[in-house]
């Protein structure tokens, strides 16, 4: 599993207008036919209905492979067996400033089980973004752009 720990070194622990950086471990778990899956965020959340790619927040000290093995098996139950960091992301939202770890996966055990009542799906690669999974987070919608710019043309 690739370790990365954000660090004071490794990346702003600050925006440039000075506001915290919240760290955020995200799973592109892709099926081997390169459909990937979306997750709804549960009441309660900022964004609560918006439709994301599964993950969360790191917890101090925590690496993202390591927090992103321990939000899907939280939020999904599943049991990743290895991640591969992919792209990093950085978006000011009005509830905080988020730096977000996009993570593919390929590899893992379990099928997924909303475990927090929240709805998920597998999202075909290429084409229109299904009204299904609708709204998505703004900073979810590039990784749907950057997956279909992998597929053979
Ligand atoms: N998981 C995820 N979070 C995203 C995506 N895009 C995006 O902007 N975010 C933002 C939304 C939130 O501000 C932040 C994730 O925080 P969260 O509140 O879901 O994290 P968490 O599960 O650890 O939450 P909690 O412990 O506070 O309940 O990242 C995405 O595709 N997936």
């Amino acid at each position: 599993m690739t370790e990365t720990r954000p660090t004071r070194g490794e990346g702003a622990a600050s925006s440039a207008d000075g506001r915290p950086v919240t760290e955020v471990a995200v799973g592109v778990i892709i099926r081997p036919d390169g459909s990937f899956l979306l997750a709804q965020r549960p009441a309660g959340k900022p964004y609560a209905g918006y439709w994301e790619f599964p993950g969360g927040k790191l917890e101090t000290g925590e690496t993202v492979a390591h927090a992103l093995a321990r939000e899907l098996e939280e939020e999904l139950g599943l049991d990743i067996v290895a991640s591969e960091a992919w792209r990093v992301l950085e978006h000011d939202y009005p509830h905080a400033y988020v730096r977000l770890h996009f993570c593919k996966i390929h590899n893992w055990r379990g099928e997924p089980v909303g475990r927090e009542g929240q709805a998920f799906r597998w999202h075909a690669p290429g084409g229109a973004i299904d009204p299904a999974v609708q709204p998505l987070l703004p900073a979810a919608l590039p990784v749907i752009e950057w997956l279909a710019a992998e597929l053979p043309r």
